[in-house]
């Protein structure tokens, strides 16, 4: 039986332990705090984050990370993005060789601009082959239902994408392999940026063809970084890219399409992050977004938008004004 261990007892961390043992895996979920681990081995419940799902007896919590990555095939990581270089610090000593490390994360590290996958590499010491990344339109809290969805596993090595593959695929979860790591990551990174910006037109009220615009503009700029970072343009044709930022821009239950509602509603930076219990990637990686784009010469007037807003306290009308006055530019280029 494949052995798998998951660091991270929130939202997606717990989804994706619960298919991992829906899929035939033994699974050994991390979480920082003994009670919740208590909770979660004697209810079979996460009560904090998936309240009301059921968990296979398959998994089993603990707070040691050596018990969870003792004989584990894959090193699922479910942690808050810039939290994973400390956090990693830790467990990388206690990896046994041949342990591949799955990125679940979605945000670009603060300061350096790296992508999850870069860090792993960084602070495991691993080569390409040993990390890989999942990333589609997986919003947790359908997945915990069981509802279907379909995501990418990607791996510069597709053998090793076929084995991930193989062990997170359930009825209701479809993973399609991918050798692009670097579109992957860029298109859920990006997204939760756009996310932010469609809720803010949620909240100012505004109708469908803002929105639309916002996703279709926020798309092709993804691309563009894309592209200038050695992706392949047709990832964001699929679902780590399109597929995510539907997911995203029009679900309620997307934390940071919330949190741009929030903020188009008129509620401060402070309110909105008080009004949120979960992680809201985009708030931080808007940030490290737009410096990866500078650092790479890419023009991502978008995510310069959403990081005015959220970080620099303009106003949604103005940046909104300021977005529609820029040049007229043909739609390609
Ligand atoms: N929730 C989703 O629907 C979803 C889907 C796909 C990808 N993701 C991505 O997965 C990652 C994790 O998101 P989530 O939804 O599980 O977040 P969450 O907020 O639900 O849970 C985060 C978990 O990390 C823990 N945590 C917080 N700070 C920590 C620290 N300093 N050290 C160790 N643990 C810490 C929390 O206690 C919690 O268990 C994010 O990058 C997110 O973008 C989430
Ligand atoms: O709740 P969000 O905004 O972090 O989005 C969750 C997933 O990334 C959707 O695929």
């Amino acid at each position: 039986m494949t052995r798998c261990a998951v660091f991270g007892t929130g939202s997606w961390g717990t989804a994706f332990a619960m298919i991992l043992a829906d899929a035939g895996c033994e699974v050994s979920l991390w979480g920082r705090r003994q009670e919740l681990v208590d909770v979660v081995n004697t209810t079979h419940e996460n009560p904090d984050y998936l309240p009301g799902v059921r968990l296979s007896d398959a998994i089993t919590a603990t707070t040691d990370p050596a018990v969870a990555l003792a004989g584990a095939e894959f090193a699922v990581l479910a942690v808050p993005s810039q939290t994973l270089r400390q956090n990693l610090g830790a467990w990388a000593p206690l990896l046994e060789p041949g342990t591949v490390l799955v990125s679940l994360m979605k945000g670009i590290e603060l300061g350096t601009a790296k992508r999850m996958s870069e860090v792993i590499a960084e602070v495991a010491g691993v080569g390409p082959e040993r990390v890989a990344v999942v990333s589609g339109p997986n919003l947790a809290r359908e997945i915990a239902n069981r509802q279907p969805a379909a995501t990418v596993v990607a791996c510069s090595d597709e053998v090793v994408a076929k084995r991930l593959q193989t062990a997170c695929h359930t009825p209701y979860f479809r993973p399609y392999t991918n050798t692009d790591v670097v579109g992957c990551e860029l298109g859920g990174a990006v997204k939760n940026v756009i996310g932010l910006a469609v809720g803010m037109a949620d909240g100012m009220g505004l109708g469908d063809n803002t929105k639309a615009t916002l996703i279709t503009r926020g798309l092709a700029e993804t691309t563009r970084l894309g592209a200038a970072l050695g992706a392949d343009p047709y990832t964001f044709a699929g679902l780590a890219g399109m597929g995510d930022l539907v997911a995203t821009c029009s679900s309620p239950l997307s934390r940071n399409h919330t949190f741009g509602t929030n903020l188009g509603r008129g509620m401060t930076l402070a309110q909105a992050v008080a009004a949120t219990s979960q992680t809201a990637e985009g708030v931080k990686s808007c940030e490290s977004v737009l410096d990866l784009a500078r650092r790479s010469g890419v023009d991502m007037p978008i995510v310069e938008a959403v990081v005015d807003v959220v970080h620099n306290g303009r106003p949604t009308q103005e940046v909104l004004a300021a977005l529609m006055a820029r040049s007229a530019k043909p739609e390609r280029r």
